[in-house]
Protein backbone atom coordinates (compact mmCIF):
# COMPACT_ATOMS: atom_id res chain seq x y z
CA UNK A 1 0.00 0.00 0.00
CA UNK A 2 1.49 3.55 -0.93
CA UNK A 3 0.71 6.19 1.74
CA UNK A 4 0.95 10.08 1.43
CA UNK A 5 0.90 11.58 4.47
CA UNK A 6 0.92 15.86 4.00
CA UNK A 7 1.23 18.23 6.72
CA UNK A 8 0.01 15.44 9.14
CA UNK A 9 -0.54 16.59 12.45
CA UNK A 10 -1.81 15.51 15.99
CA UNK A 11 -2.89 16.93 19.20
CA UNK A 12 -4.50 15.93 22.18
CA UNK A 13 -6.24 18.68 23.83
CA UNK A 14 -3.25 21.30 23.82
CA UNK A 15 -0.35 19.28 22.93
CA UNK A 16 0.80 18.93 19.80
CA UNK A 17 2.61 15.16 19.43
CA UNK A 18 4.14 15.88 15.98
CA UNK A 19 3.13 18.64 13.30
CA UNK A 20 4.44 19.11 9.83
CA UNK A 21 4.84 15.92 8.53
CA UNK A 22 4.70 15.22 5.05
CA UNK A 23 5.98 12.01 3.91
CA UNK A 24 5.50 9.19 1.14
CA UNK A 25 5.65 5.19 2.84
CA UNK A 26 6.11 2.89 -0.51
CA UNK A 27 5.32 -0.59 -1.01
CA UNK A 28 8.46 -2.52 -0.04
CA UNK A 29 9.89 -0.13 2.44
CA UNK A 30 10.74 -0.80 6.24
CA UNK A 31 10.42 3.00 7.79
CA UNK A 32 11.24 2.79 11.78
CA UNK A 33 9.44 5.23 13.74
CA UNK A 34 12.23 6.42 16.25
CA UNK A 35 12.35 8.76 19.41
CA UNK A 36 11.79 8.71 23.23
CA UNK A 37 9.26 7.18 25.49
CA UNK A 38 6.21 9.41 25.24
CA UNK A 39 7.60 11.18 22.25
CA UNK A 40 4.86 9.75 19.99
CA UNK A 41 5.81 6.49 18.02
CA UNK A 42 1.93 4.58 18.58
CA UNK A 43 0.07 8.14 18.26
CA UNK A 44 1.77 8.33 14.56
CA UNK A 45 1.09 4.20 14.10
CA UNK A 46 -2.40 4.82 15.13
CA UNK A 47 -3.06 7.48 13.06
CA UNK A 48 -1.11 6.72 9.83
CA UNK A 49 -3.51 3.00 10.61
CA UNK A 50 -6.61 5.24 10.19
CA UNK A 51 -7.22 4.32 13.76
CA UNK A 52 -6.88 7.81 15.15
CA UNK A 53 -8.17 10.64 13.25
CA UNK A 54 -5.50 13.37 12.20
CA UNK A 55 -5.97 16.86 13.61
CA UNK A 56 -4.87 18.25 10.34
CA UNK A 57 -3.29 17.23 7.17
CA UNK A 58 -3.92 14.61 4.74
CA UNK A 59 -3.27 10.59 4.54
CA UNK A 60 -4.12 8.91 0.74
CA UNK A 61 -3.95 5.16 0.79
CA UNK A 62 -3.31 3.61 -2.62
CA UNK A 63 -3.19 -0.27 -3.55
CA UNK A 64 -2.68 -1.58 -6.97
CA UNK A 65 -3.21 2.03 -8.61
CA UNK A 66 -6.74 2.41 -6.52
CA UNK A 67 -7.56 4.62 -3.79
CA UNK A 68 -8.30 3.37 -0.99
CA UNK A 69 -10.70 5.04 1.84
CA UNK A 70 -9.33 5.58 5.27
CA UNK A 71 -12.47 3.34 6.58
CA UNK A 72 -11.52 0.34 4.68
CA UNK A 73 -7.75 0.49 5.45
CA UNK A 74 -8.11 -1.95 8.54
CA UNK A 75 -9.25 -4.68 5.88
CA UNK A 76 -5.33 -4.21 4.28
CA UNK A 77 -4.11 -4.09 7.46
CA UNK A 78 -1.99 -6.26 10.19
CA UNK A 79 -0.91 -4.87 13.46
CA UNK A 80 0.70 -6.30 16.55
CA UNK A 81 1.50 -4.30 19.22
CA UNK A 82 1.39 -4.21 23.12
CA UNK A 83 -1.82 -2.65 23.77
CA UNK A 84 -3.97 -4.87 21.21
CA UNK A 85 -5.10 -7.77 23.12
CA UNK A 86 -5.87 -11.36 22.24
CA UNK A 87 -8.98 -13.33 23.14
CA UNK A 88 -7.17 -15.03 25.36
CA UNK A 89 -10.27 -17.24 26.10
CA UNK A 90 -9.92 -19.16 23.45
CA UNK A 91 -7.02 -22.37 22.74
CA UNK A 92 -4.42 -21.25 20.27
CA UNK A 93 -6.73 -23.54 17.44
CA UNK A 94 -9.73 -21.37 18.68
CA UNK A 95 -8.20 -18.45 18.45
CA UNK A 96 -6.46 -18.96 15.03
CA UNK A 97 -9.76 -20.60 13.30
CA UNK A 98 -11.69 -16.77 14.29
CA UNK A 99 -8.80 -14.82 13.92
CA UNK A 100 -8.53 -16.19 10.10
CA UNK A 101 -12.61 -16.04 9.44
CA UNK A 102 -11.50 -11.86 9.39
CA UNK A 103 -7.93 -11.57 8.45
CA UNK A 104 -7.18 -14.55 6.32
CA UNK A 105 -3.21 -16.10 6.07
CA UNK A 106 -0.94 -15.22 2.86
CA UNK A 107 -1.13 -17.66 0.57
CA UNK A 108 0.33 -21.15 1.38
CA UNK A 109 0.48 -20.46 4.83
CA UNK A 110 -1.83 -22.72 6.81
CA UNK A 111 -2.93 -23.11 10.61
CA UNK A 112 -0.66 -25.89 10.98
CA UNK A 113 2.01 -23.92 9.32
CA UNK A 114 1.70 -21.16 11.37
CA UNK A 115 1.63 -23.15 14.49
CA UNK A 116 4.54 -25.15 13.42
CA UNK A 117 6.46 -21.70 12.64
CA UNK A 118 5.14 -20.54 16.29
CA UNK A 119 7.02 -23.60 17.77
CA UNK A 120 3.68 -24.06 19.99
CA UNK A 121 2.77 -27.61 18.41
CA UNK A 122 1.84 -28.35 22.14
CA UNK A 123 0.07 -25.84 23.19
CA UNK A 124 -2.45 -26.52 20.45
CA UNK A 125 -5.32 -26.95 22.47
CA UNK A 126 -4.14 -24.37 25.60
CA UNK A 127 -6.26 -21.39 26.46
CA UNK A 128 -3.82 -18.35 25.42
CA UNK A 129 -4.33 -16.95 28.72
CA UNK A 130 -2.26 -19.40 29.95
CA UNK A 131 0.51 -18.66 27.67
CA UNK A 132 3.96 -16.98 28.69
CA UNK A 133 4.13 -13.28 27.43
CA UNK A 134 6.86 -15.04 25.03
CA UNK A 135 4.86 -17.01 23.82
CA UNK A 136 1.89 -14.82 23.40
CA UNK A 137 4.22 -12.22 21.66
CA UNK A 138 4.98 -14.50 18.98
CA UNK A 139 1.37 -15.30 18.05
CA UNK A 140 0.63 -11.77 18.03
CA UNK A 141 3.45 -11.69 15.91
CA UNK A 142 2.77 -14.50 13.62
CA UNK A 143 -0.66 -13.21 12.86
CA UNK A 144 0.50 -9.81 12.20
CA UNK A 145 3.01 -11.19 9.52
CA UNK A 146 1.77 -14.18 7.95
CA UNK A 147 -1.73 -11.79 7.68
CA UNK A 148 -2.11 -11.34 4.12
CA UNK A 149 -2.05 -7.93 4.37
CA UNK A 150 -0.14 -5.19 2.19
CA UNK A 151 0.54 -2.56 5.01
CA UNK A 152 1.94 -4.08 8.16
CA UNK A 153 2.75 -2.05 11.12
CA UNK A 154 4.25 -3.11 14.21
CA UNK A 155 4.62 -1.44 17.94
CA UNK A 156 7.73 -2.41 19.88
CA UNK A 157 7.89 -5.98 18.01
CA UNK A 158 10.22 -7.94 20.78
CA UNK A 159 8.51 -7.04 23.83
CA UNK A 160 8.72 -9.51 26.03
CA UNK A 161 10.75 -12.01 23.42
CA UNK A 162 13.96 -13.80 24.84
CA UNK A 163 16.90 -13.34 22.88
CA UNK A 164 15.54 -16.72 20.61
CA UNK A 165 12.14 -15.02 20.13
CA UNK A 166 14.74 -11.83 18.93
CA UNK A 167 16.16 -14.24 16.50
CA UNK A 168 12.75 -15.90 15.42
CA UNK A 169 11.17 -12.55 14.51
CA UNK A 170 14.12 -11.08 12.64
CA UNK A 171 13.82 -14.31 10.56
CA UNK A 172 9.96 -13.98 10.40
CA UNK A 173 10.21 -10.44 9.53
CA UNK A 174 12.51 -10.59 6.61
CA UNK A 175 10.50 -13.67 4.86
CA UNK A 176 7.59 -11.32 5.16
CA UNK A 177 8.16 -7.97 4.79
CA UNK A 178 8.69 -8.11 0.25
CA UNK A 179 6.24 -5.71 -1.37
CA UNK A 180 4.87 -5.02 1.97
CA UNK A 181 4.63 -1.18 3.37
CA UNK A 182 6.20 -1.55 6.86
CA UNK A 183 6.15 0.70 9.47
CA UNK A 184 7.68 0.00 12.82
CA UNK A 185 7.92 1.75 16.17
CA UNK A 186 10.93 0.80 18.52
CA UNK A 187 13.73 1.71 20.75
CA UNK A 188 15.70 -1.09 20.53
CA UNK A 189 18.08 -1.24 17.71
CA UNK A 190 17.78 -5.41 17.12
CA UNK A 191 13.81 -4.40 16.31
CA UNK A 192 14.95 -1.93 13.36
CA UNK A 193 18.03 -2.69 12.15
CA UNK A 194 17.46 -3.75 8.94
CA UNK A 195 14.76 -1.09 8.58
CA UNK A 196 15.97 0.97 5.34
CA UNK A 197 14.19 4.07 6.07
CA UNK A 198 14.16 5.87 10.14
CA UNK A 199 11.63 8.81 11.10
CA UNK A 200 12.07 10.50 14.35
CA UNK A 201 9.04 11.46 15.96
CA UNK A 202 11.09 14.49 17.70
CA UNK A 203 11.78 15.98 14.43
CA UNK A 204 8.24 16.65 13.82
CA UNK A 205 7.29 18.49 17.45
CA UNK A 206 9.42 21.45 16.93
CA UNK A 207 7.36 23.03 14.46
CA UNK A 208 6.00 26.53 15.45
CA UNK A 209 2.24 26.54 16.44
CA UNK A 210 -0.13 28.30 13.87
CA UNK A 211 -2.73 28.96 16.50
N1 LIG B 1 -5.64 9.12 23.96
C1 LIG B 1 -4.76 10.01 24.45
N2 LIG B 1 -5.18 11.14 25.05
C2 LIG B 1 -4.30 12.05 25.51
N3 LIG B 1 -2.95 11.92 25.41
C3 LIG B 1 -2.48 10.81 24.83
C4 LIG B 1 -3.35 9.78 24.31
N4 LIG B 1 -2.58 8.81 23.78
C5 LIG B 1 -1.30 9.17 23.96
N5 LIG B 1 -1.24 10.37 24.58
C6 LIG B 1 -0.02 11.13 24.91
O1 LIG B 1 0.69 11.32 23.69
C7 LIG B 1 2.10 11.28 23.95
C8 LIG B 1 2.72 10.25 23.00
O2 LIG B 1 2.33 8.93 23.41
P1 LIG B 1 2.72 7.64 22.57
O3 LIG B 1 2.15 6.46 23.27
O4 LIG B 1 2.35 7.88 21.15
O5 LIG B 1 4.32 7.66 22.70
P2 LIG B 1 5.39 6.54 22.31
O6 LIG B 1 6.51 7.26 21.62
O7 LIG B 1 4.73 5.44 21.57
O8 LIG B 1 5.85 6.07 23.76
P3 LIG B 1 6.49 4.69 24.30
O9 LIG B 1 7.88 4.57 23.72
O10 LIG B 1 6.52 4.91 25.78
O11 LIG B 1 5.55 3.58 23.88
C9 LIG B 1 2.26 10.95 25.43
O12 LIG B 1 2.50 12.14 26.12
C10 LIG B 1 0.92 10.36 25.81
O13 LIG B 1 0.62 10.61 27.16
Amino acid sequence: MHIDATGLGKRFQRDWIFRGLTRAFVPGSATAVLGPNGAGKSTLLNTISGQLLPTEGNLLYTLAGRSVAVEDVPQHLAYAAPYLELLEELTLVELLHFHTRFKALRPGMSLDGLIDLMYLEKARHRLVREFSSGMKQRLKLALALYAQAPLLLLDEPTTNLDATGVAWYQEHVQATRQGRTLLLSSNVPAEYAFCDEQLLVTDFQRIPAKD
